[in-house]
């Protein structure tokens, strides 16, 4: 461009020429620059003079141009300067930036190593990751395609079982009926020969009374042929004795006739009547008597004629009894017969059902290791997810809840893919459906629930950190869950059975070189404040505010791990120690009467076992945490009927399950905050929500139906845990000896 020249960035400006020729040499003493056309103008120029020989203004103007000349040829030598400098100062720079250069590159060489390195390394753990990958999918293929196989099997066992169940179900049907059959016709066997025997005695009774009534007819006879003689002979008398009075009538008329002849004879006639009347006398007296014994007689007659008929018909009857006796022994044969027969089935059906019972049995027990296979496979998917694990419990009723058919509000579907795993709630007509890992009926006893959970316990021996919590409602049996009802052993709760267990298998472990050791601490969550149960001095445990802030602080350390300042620590040898201690925190702990709950806990009880192995042979080392919370219960404040300090304590307890709440749905959603220090108990539990923790929840619920409100909302809360992916728990092995402090996990 014309009248411009860069230097350095710098815009030079155009020559003034028209100055350069009306104006000498000093009037150019600032900076003067030269455009390249005027430089050309000035080498082109024509010294101008008005006369040819007016030297002088040829010489002034000869003077001005060499001026202008000199002028130029400074700016030009400036400008070589210029130029020289800067290209000294270019040559500097440009060797600077090529040392640079040289070193950007020996630097470059040296990165281009370390990365090539890094690729390297990372190419290989690439290699080694896509090894792992590939190997854990074909395992997980593997697992699916067990799971598949089991649950083909189960499927397989299950319709096996059905069909069984039925076949015995018709089995014992048909033997129900035929031992029916079989009491009916022993009762009738039994009715018959009861008749049978008293037909045969009421047979010979009345054989009895027959040959009786003969004998008496005999006798009857023989007496009345007797009588009959006696009266024949009477009437013959009385005959010849009116005969004798006829012929005395007779001869007394001719006595009479002769009177006075026979008045002797009379006399003696009369003496004889007088005998005779006498005699008659005694004869009719004898023919009264005779009368009488006659109508006696005949009275037995009509006796001896009713025993006659009774006789025949009776006869009759025993014949007709008899022909009855032969049609009901012959009935007896063939009943006889059929009972053979149906003694015969009995003994086939009988060994076909002990059969079945066999197949019953091997079917039950496939089934019971199709069922350990399913859940260990489940448990390894639920590892390998990284889940929160999540229970359902529910409590049996109470005496004095409503029990009754129409108010059930819970039911368990038995579909084969919720079976032991699903819960229905029906409120207010409508069912909301959950599913769990486990879910306990109300008949579940405390050994049922502690077997699902007895893996976790081997865990925390084998170097994991386990936490096992309950949350429900209050009065929704998590205390009974955890600790069980003092002094019935059949009702103990999780925590007795848990160090049960790993005393037992510390015990069984020392042979393979393991040597254990274990220390408990048990603490609650009062109101936001850590309280010390197994503290000895009893004030420092119930003061409320009297803690200082250092003490009972959480801290959780680099490498994971939790202590809460001066909490006491207890080194345990035996469960019986434990027990003592677990009375100890007992009687410790903040209970108190609330409208839900006669005995409810009123904060967050934390019990933690910290197991320190160490193998002498292997030298290897574990170092595994249980944590077992009961949580206080969760209970609107409209529900509890709380108020006052109770009011404090169940806005406490509220606010730091929601806080619970909140951590587990950020973890939920892989939100870059967690709210862990919201609540003491979130943060105290930060390791075991964080991932590193194998996390076990129990939601307690209750069947009553005035709480079917709360249960809904346990349920739907528990089930957004169990959705909850947290990371994988690692097992906390060593080589050399670990610190033995205790800590949370
Ligand atoms: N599975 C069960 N079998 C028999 N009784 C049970 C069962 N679960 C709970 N109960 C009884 O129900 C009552 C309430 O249980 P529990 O005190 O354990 O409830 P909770 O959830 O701990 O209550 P809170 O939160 O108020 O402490 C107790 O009398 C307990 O014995």
């Amino acid at each position: 461009m014309v009248g411009e020249m860069t230097n350095n960035g710098r815009i030079r400006p155009s020559f003034p020429v028209k100055d350069l020729t009306s104006n000498e040499g000093s009037e150019y003493g600032g900076p003067v620059e030269f455009t390249r056309e005027d430089v050309e103008t000035l080498l082109h120029e024509r010294i101008k003079y008005k006369s040819k020989y007016n030297y002088k203004e040829r010489c002034e103007n000869t003077m001005d141009y060499v001026k202008r000349l000199r002028l130029c040829i400074r700016w030009f030598q400036e400008l070589e300067l210029d130029y020289a400098f800067e290209q000294e100062k270019l040559k500097n720079a440009m060797e600077m930036n090529e040392k640079h250069c040289a070193d950007l590159e020996v630097n470059l060489k040296v990165k281009e190593e370390e990365l090539n390195m890094v690729i390297d390394e990372l190419r290989k753990n690439f290699a080694s990751v896509q090894v792992q990958l590939a190997k854990e999918q074909t395992e997980k293929l593997a697992a699916n395609e067990s799971l598949g196989k089991e649950r083909e099997a189960r499927i397989a066992v299950e319709s096996l079982q059905a069909a069984i169940t039925e076949e015995l179900a018709k089995t014992q049907g048909e033997l129900q009926t035929a031992n029916q059959r079989i009491q009916a016709v022993n009762d009738m066997y039994k009715l018959l020969q009861e008749y049978n025997s008293s037909l045969q005695l009421y047979n010979s009774k009345l054989q009895g009374d027959l040959d009786e009534a003969h004998e008496n007819i005999k006798r009857g006879e023989k007496e009345r042929t007797g009588i009959v003689e006696s009266i024949g002979n009477l009437k013959g008398q009385f005959k010849a004795l009116q005969d004798q009075l006829a012929a005395s009538k007779v001869s007394q008329d001719d006595v009479m006739k002769q009177k006075d002849e026979l008045v002797n004879e009379i006399v003696s006639l009369k003496v004889e009547i007088q005998q005779v009347k006498d005699d008659r006398d005694r004869h009719i007296t004898e023919i009264e008597t005779l009368q009488a014994e006659a109508t006696k007689q005949n009275d037995f007659k009509d006796t001896i004629n009713e025993l006659e008929s009774k006789c025949s018909v009776q006869n009759k009857e025993i014949e007709e009894l008899q022909d009855q006796l032969v049609a009901s022994e012959r009935k007896l044969q063939v009943a006889d017969l059929s009972t053979f027969e149906k003694m015969n089935e009995f003994e086939e059906q009988k060994e076909s059902i002990m059969e079945l019972k066999g197949r019953l049995e091997e079917a039950e027990l496939k089934l019971i290791e199709g069922e350990k296979l399913r859940k260990k496979l489940h448990n390894t998917i639920q590892e390998l997810k990284g889940n929160i694990r999540v229970f359902c419990r529910v409590r049996p009723l109470l005496s004095g809840e409503n029990s009754s058919e129409e108010a059930k509000t819970i039911s368990y579907p038995t579909s084969l893919e919720a079976l032991g795993r699903g819960i229905d709630l029906l409120q207010n007509g409508q069912s909301h459906c959950f599913t769990f890992d486990k879910v306990f009926v109300p008949s579940a006893s405390q050994e049922d629930v502690f077997v699902e959970i007895s893996q976790l316990v081997q865990s925390a021996l084998d170097g994991y950190k386990v936490c096992i919590f309950a949350y429900g409602q209050t009065g929704s049996g998590k205390t009974y869950t955890m600790m069980g009802r003092p002094g019935n052993p059949d009702e103990k709760g999780l925590i007795p059975r848990c160090l049960e267990q790993i005393f037992q298998t510390r015990q069984s472990l020392r042979s393979q070189g393991w040597k254990y050791e274990l220390q408990v601490s048990m603490l609650e969550i009062y109101n936001e404040t850590i309280r010390d149960l197994l503290s000895t001095n009893k004030e420092a445990v119930r003061a409320d505010n009297g803690v200082s802030p250092q003490k009972y602080a959480i801290k959780h350390d680099a490498s994971g791990n939790t202590h809460v300042v001066e909490l006491t620590v207890v080194d345990v040898r035996s469960s019986k120690q434990v027990s003592f201690l677990l009375d100890h925190a007992a009687r410790n702990r903040s209970v108190g009467k609330t409208a839900m709950n006669e005995q409810s806990s009123r904060s967050h009880f934390v019990f933690t076992l910290k197991i320190s192995g160490f193998n002498e042979s292997t030298e290897q080392q574990v170092q595994g945490v249980l944590n077992l919370i009961d949580l206080a219960g969760s209970e609107r404040l409209s529900k509890s009927g709380s108020t006052g300090d109770r009011l404090k304590e169940t806005q406490a307890i509220n606010k730091s399950l929601s806080s619970l709440g909140d951590v587990i749905f950020a973890l939920a959603k892989k939100e870059d905050h967690v709210p862990f220090r919201n609540s003491k108990l979130t943060y105290l539990l930060q390791p075991c929500l964080g991932g590193d923790s194998k996390t076990l929840m129990f939601v307690n619920i209750t069947p009553e139906p005035s709480s079917t409100g709360e249960s809904l909302c346990s349920l739907r809360f528990a089930a957004r845990v169990n959705a909850c992916e947290i990371g994988t728990a690692h097992r906390h092995v060593n080589a050399r000896p670990l610190d033995y402090r205790l800590s949370l996990g």
